[in-house]
């Protein structure tokens, strides 16, 4: 068979995620939480430049400062990959970071799942959505939605995925995105006494049916908000902060806050102003990953 040998970096775009909502509903048997959530991907992430090796090495050309060539997720996903699928070939990955890590705005599932996509094709898998969807899943509860690639309803511990068309004026919105700088271990917040995880499931029809009003969304919200505010002041300042302009949230479990606005020079004004010790950046929705094309789904006989 004749690859692309050509040492040649390819570039590979990695989208960041808003949980538009977050709701517990429940804890599984094996201590992880049941969810529901909708989830939109962003016009802002991370650069992958990812080129093919002949020797089976998978390495990292610029390793992230405290994570571990190792235990980096871009790399986990290539090697989940080689092991699944008995390929012999290997990559270069280089990451051009911009998603802020620990954010809640899934940077590090979001290079796993570009890893998977690319080296779908640069290693001539064909491996389907579903596939690919299952080995990310082994990698983290956030990575199948990337590979999903569609604005998301997902429950199950995000893993069930239906996709939902977002009411045009969601898409046409300016996501001014706020990052205080502490780092937010989800597992923690999890795992915390005080966390709501009773919620009341609501059924992806109330969504269909209530997105062009506020109906749906004045009882949706994020559950984790709550106690990540009371353990981190500088989220519940920056929240108050950004919750003037609008219906503002907090993104998975944190430390990053969203709110939607009309334009792009509303959304500079409020870039402009944040808070000290943040970061911050404005993006659109996603109606599509712009790897999409990379993974076929399965045809599932009716
Ligand atoms: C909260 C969410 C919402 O999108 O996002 P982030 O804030 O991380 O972006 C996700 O559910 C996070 O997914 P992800 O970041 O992939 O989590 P994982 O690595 O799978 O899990 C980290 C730890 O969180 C806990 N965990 C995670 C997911 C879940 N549904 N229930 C849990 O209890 C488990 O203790 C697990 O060991
Ligand atoms: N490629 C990667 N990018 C970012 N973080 C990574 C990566 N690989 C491993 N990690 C680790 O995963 C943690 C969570 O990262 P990230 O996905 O950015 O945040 P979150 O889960 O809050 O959305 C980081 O703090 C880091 O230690």
């Amino acid at each position: 068979m004749l690859y692309n040998t050509g040492m040649d970096a390819s570039l590979y775009f990695a989208p960041c995620k808003l949980n538009l909502f977050l709701h517990i509903t429940g804890r599984r048997a094996d201590g992880y939480h049941a969810l529901q959530s909708i989830f939109l991907l962003l016009d802002h992430g991370d650069d992958l430049h990812i080129s093919l090796r002949n020797d089976g090495r998978i390495m990292h050309k610029n390793p992230l400062a405290g994570v571990l060539p190792d235990h980096d997720l871009a790399i986990r996903a290539a090697r989940a990959l080689q092991s699944a699928s008995g390929c012999q070939l290997g990559a270069d990955i280089h990451c051009t970071k911009r998603t802020p890590m620990g954010g809640g705005l899934g940077g590090g599932s979001s290079d796993a799942a570009t890893v998977l996509l690319a080296l779908n094709q640069l290693w001539q898998l064909n491996y389907s959505r579903q596939q690919l969807m299952q080995i990310g899943l082994s990698l983290g509860a956030d990575v199948p939605v990337f590979i999903f690639g569609q604005p998301a309803w997902a429950e199950g511990v995000g893993e069930q995925l239906s996709a939902v068309s977002l009411p045009t004026e969601m898409l046409e919105k300016y996501y001014v995105v706020v990052t205080p700088h502490v780092q937010v271990p989800t597992a923690e917040i999890f795992a915390h006494q005080a966390l709501t995880r009773d919620t009341k499931p609501l059924r992806i029809a109330d969504f269909s049916n209530g997105a062009n009003s506020s109906a749906f969304w004045q009882n949706a919200r994020n559950d984790m908000e709550a106690v990540v505010c009371a353990l981190y002041p500088e989220v519940a300042n920056t929240l108050a902060w950004l919750k003037q302009y609008g219906d503002a949230r907090m993104s998975g479990s944190g430390a990053s806050v969203f709110v939607a606005v009309d334009s792009a020079e509303k959304a500079d004004e409020l870039i402009a102003q944040r808070p000290e010790n943040t970061s911050g950046f404005w993006a659109k929705g996603l109606k599509y990953h712009p790897l999409f094309a990379l993974a076929n789904d399965e045809i599932v006989a009716g």
